[in-house]
């Protein structure tokens, strides 16, 4: 379970949100909406444990992220705008890379198989830099499927793919959120039919 209770952001000298709270259990799958500018990519952040927040908690079952630290850390993959790939690696050494360094190292066959459900079977030993935008949104959605985690925070994950990928990212959540786990993305744009029920969470700007 993911609790958030009073949380408060800002972001230099402007107050983004405050006394947002929040309970998602297994299974919840939440579209985080709002306006460019309004702090939906610093609430993913603070979800990930990657900045502090000004005021209030969030918790993972009964304690405070900042006190579980790497226990919460693997329980969650957080995917940004930016996909965190390695450009003079190939597909396949960055999610070997990413998975040894998150301590779950995966064998060759488990790298295939991802990279092969997200389509890059025969780009996965190019170079990064050589990829389509499209191609490196999957390799970086390749650790999605790799390592199974409880808790997916994807910021604008639909970006860049296809209208087939798009299907197939909405069919890989709706089957996360499935089997028990937690989805938070953000998209502007028109989700694909896949998409499980979802909670819509709007953040709006503050006066
Ligand atoms: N590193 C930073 N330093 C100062 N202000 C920042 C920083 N990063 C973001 N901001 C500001 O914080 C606000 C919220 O940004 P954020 O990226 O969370 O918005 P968003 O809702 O995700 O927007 P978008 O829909 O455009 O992706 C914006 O006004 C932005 O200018």
């Amino acid at each position: 379970m993911l609790s958030i209770a009073h949380l408060a952001a800002q972001r230099g000298d402007r107050p983004l949100f405050s006394e947002l709270s929040l309970t998602l259990n297994a299974g919840d799958c939440v579209h985080l909406r709002g306006e460019n500018g309004v702090g939906k990519t610093t609430l993913l952040k603070l979800l990930a444990g990657l900045t502090q927040p000004q005021h209030g908690e969030i918790r993972w079952g009964e304690q405070n992220i900042a006190t579980l630290g790497d226990e919460y850390y693997a329980q969650l993959h957080y995917l940004g705008h930016k996909d965190a790939l390695k450009d003079l690696l190939s597909p396949f050494d960055n999610l070997h890379l990413a998975a040894k360094l998150a301590g779950n190292p995966l064998d060759e066959a488990a790298i295939l198989q991802a990279l092969s459900r997200v389509g890059l079977a025969r780009q996965c030993d190019l170079p990064v830099r050589s990829l389509s935008q499209g191609q490196k949104k999957r390799a970086a959605l390749a650790r999605l499927l790799a390592t199974s985690r409880p808790l997916w925070l994807l910021d604008e994950p639909f970006v860049a793919l296809d209208t087939k990928a798009q299907e197939q990212l909405g069919g890989w959540i709706s089957e996360h959120c499935a089997n028990g786990g937690i989805a938070i993305f953000t998209s502007h744009q028109i989700l694909p039919k896949a998409i499980p029920s979802i909670t819509e969470l709007t953040l709006s700007v503050k006066k």
